[in-house]
């Protein structure tokens, strides 16, 4: 799993990478480039005109190899050089030494800046990287504001869009980029969804610095990817029955509101559990059995929501309970949820008009079993917290909530977090701005409680669901972009399942 450090980390990394294999920085900086031109090649045609903007600190010396790689390549590349009046980095001073006599650099002054015309196909950003320390000015604004302003052409930003501070909110101006290339592990201001904007796609690219290094500065941040994910699922024999796939229950729904339960329950189906059964208002009977046989319905005849009468079920036959989707917040809604709480100690899945009733009666918080998993988005978190001043706020809060409830938040969004009692969080990579469509969240419930009932840890269940969901979004929507709904991505679980070679 890919530690998260902070800027000033990377540095101490760095150091204490070189000094133990006994090369050179500028040895690392080199397999930076050689990293960034390798994924370039890939994606970029020799005759796109390539520019490389360079400032003075290290990021700047990455453009420079950059730069002498892609040209020795063939790319059509110009240097523009930026901040030449600060003391350039060592070894930034070495790669401007490096640069070929034909390939052409420019020193941009502030006139350049202002009346700056090439016809670039693509800008490489490589002005400032996780050394700053103030907002941006002078040269390096100007020049970021001019960038930003040209249109028709593919921006890319090495390790970090400059300006963006690497473990802080935005003050002041930053680069825009399409595609940020982030060394080794992304850094932590990068999934931040204030910086969505800034950070375009987010790529990581390896450059050989090992996780013993990083694990030394680790702050119990991770970035989850697939490789981090295929071995944290069961494996199932030719033997396994339905019993040892999970009876999973989904409570929810109301009038009006059948949908969100409905996905829930296809979703857990489709996750791989033995056995769906879904709890829901009499009003949602018929639509229930119809629109997805393979579920089995437990209902109070003639009601319009879940009320404290169906606290007579006995539900210490499910291995896992989810509970929440449409379920309304009326106050013998909240009722029933009280008992339920009081009464089920299994391992349960809170979302939606859960997260909604808890939010409006505290006191049930309390009821909570230890490692309950709560799955609210960004707003439904910011009712059950309090109000975040932005994301870096937000997710303090959620590690001080759930280590006070000895809950599990996974906190909705863009590098969905998932956040342990123990203070640890893990940021998802996978998903994309399509999925963020009505459903997309009843979805994730059916699959974490799904994974649950299987018999996979607290931590299992919550990590592979929300990779898979992601990843299942990712497959929904390559051909069907903003036309993408939440069925198509039930519909991708299996296909997502296949990606990472689990049967
Ligand atoms: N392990 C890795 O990830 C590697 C990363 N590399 C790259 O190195 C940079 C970090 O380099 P560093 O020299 O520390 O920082 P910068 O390039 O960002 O520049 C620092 C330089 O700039 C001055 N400064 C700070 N704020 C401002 C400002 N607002 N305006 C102008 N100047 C500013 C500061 O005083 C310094 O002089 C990392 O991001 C990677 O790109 C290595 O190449 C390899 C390993
Ligand atoms: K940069």
């Amino acid at each position: 799993m890919l530690e998260i450090i902070s800027g000033i980390s990377v540095k101490k990394v760095d150091e204490g990478f070189v000094l133990d294999k006994g090369i050179s920085s500028h040895k690392l900086m080199e397999n930076a480039a050689l990293a960034f031109c390798n994924w370039f090649e890939r994606h970029y045609q020799r005759n796109d005109k390539v520019g490389i903007f360079c400032g003075h600190g290290n990021n700047g010396g990455d453009g420079l190899a950059i730069a002498r790689m892609l040209w020795r390549k063939g790319y059509d590349v110009i240097v523009f050089l930026v901040g030449e009046n600060n003391e350039p980095s060592p070894d930034c001073k070495l790669n401007r030494e490096l640069l070929p006599d034909k390939l052409p650099a420019l020193s941009m002054s502030h006139e350049d800046i202002a009346h700056m015309e090439y016809d670039l196909n693509i800008v490489v950003d490589a002005l400032l990287g996780v050394g700053i320390n103030r907002p941006l000015e002078g040269d390096y604004k100007n020049l970021v504001n001019k960038l930003n302003s040209l249109s028709g052409l593919t921006k890319i930003s090495i390790d970090i869009p400059t300006g963006l501070p690497s473990d802080d909110c935005l003050a002041g101006d930053a680069f825009i980029a399409d595609i940020t290339l982030s060394f080794q592990s992304p850094k932590f201001s990068l999934l931040f969804p204030e910086h969505a904007n800034y950070v375009g796609q987010l790529k990581v690219v390896d450059i050989g610095i090992n996780q013993f290094y990083l694990s030394q500065f680790s702050e119990g941040k991770f970035y989850v990817q697939k490789k981090d994910i295929a071995l944290r699922h069961k494996n199932f024999s030719r033997f396994s029955h339905k019993g040892d796939f999970g009876k999973v229950m989904l409570v929810g729904g109301s009038f009006g509101s059948m949908g969100a339960i409905r996905m829930s329950s296809e979703a857990a189906l489709r996750t791989g559990s033995g056995l769906a059964c879904c709890m829901v208002p009499g009003c949602g009977v018929d639509i229930m059995q119809v629109s997805l046989p393979e579920a089995q319905v437990w209902a109070k005849k003639d009601s319009d929501c879940i009320d404290a009468d169906y606290l007579g079920y006995n539900f210490d036959r499910f291995d896992a309970v989810g509970v929440g989707p449409g379920m309304g917040t009326h106050d013998t809604t909240a009722e029933f949820l009280r008992g339920f709480l009081t009464k089920y100690k299994g391992p349960i899945v809170v979302d939606a008009d859960g997260l909604n009733i808890l939010a409006k009666h505290p006191e049930q918080l309390s009821l909570l079993a230890d490692r309950s998993i709560l799955t609210p988005h960004l707003l439904e978190f910011e009712r059950l917290a309090g109000h975040c001043k932005n994301h870096k706020d937000r997710l303090q809060k959620a590690s001080d909530f759930s280590k006070k409830h000895k809950v599990i938040i996974v906190l909705k969004g863009a590098h969905t977090c998932i956040t342990f009692p123990d203070g640890r969080q893990f940021f998802n990579s996978t998903g994309n701005k399509h999925m963020a469509t009505g459903g997309s969240g009843d979805i994730l419930t059916g699959m974490i409680t799904s994974f649950l009932g299987q018999g996979y840890s607290f931590e299992n269940a919550a990590l592979c669901a929300v990779f898979h969901h992601g990843l299942s979004g990712e497959i929904a929507s390559a051909d069907k972009k903003r036309g993408t709904i939440a069925t198509d991505i039930i519909k991708s679980i299996p296909l997502s399942y296949l990606r990472l070679g689990i049967e």
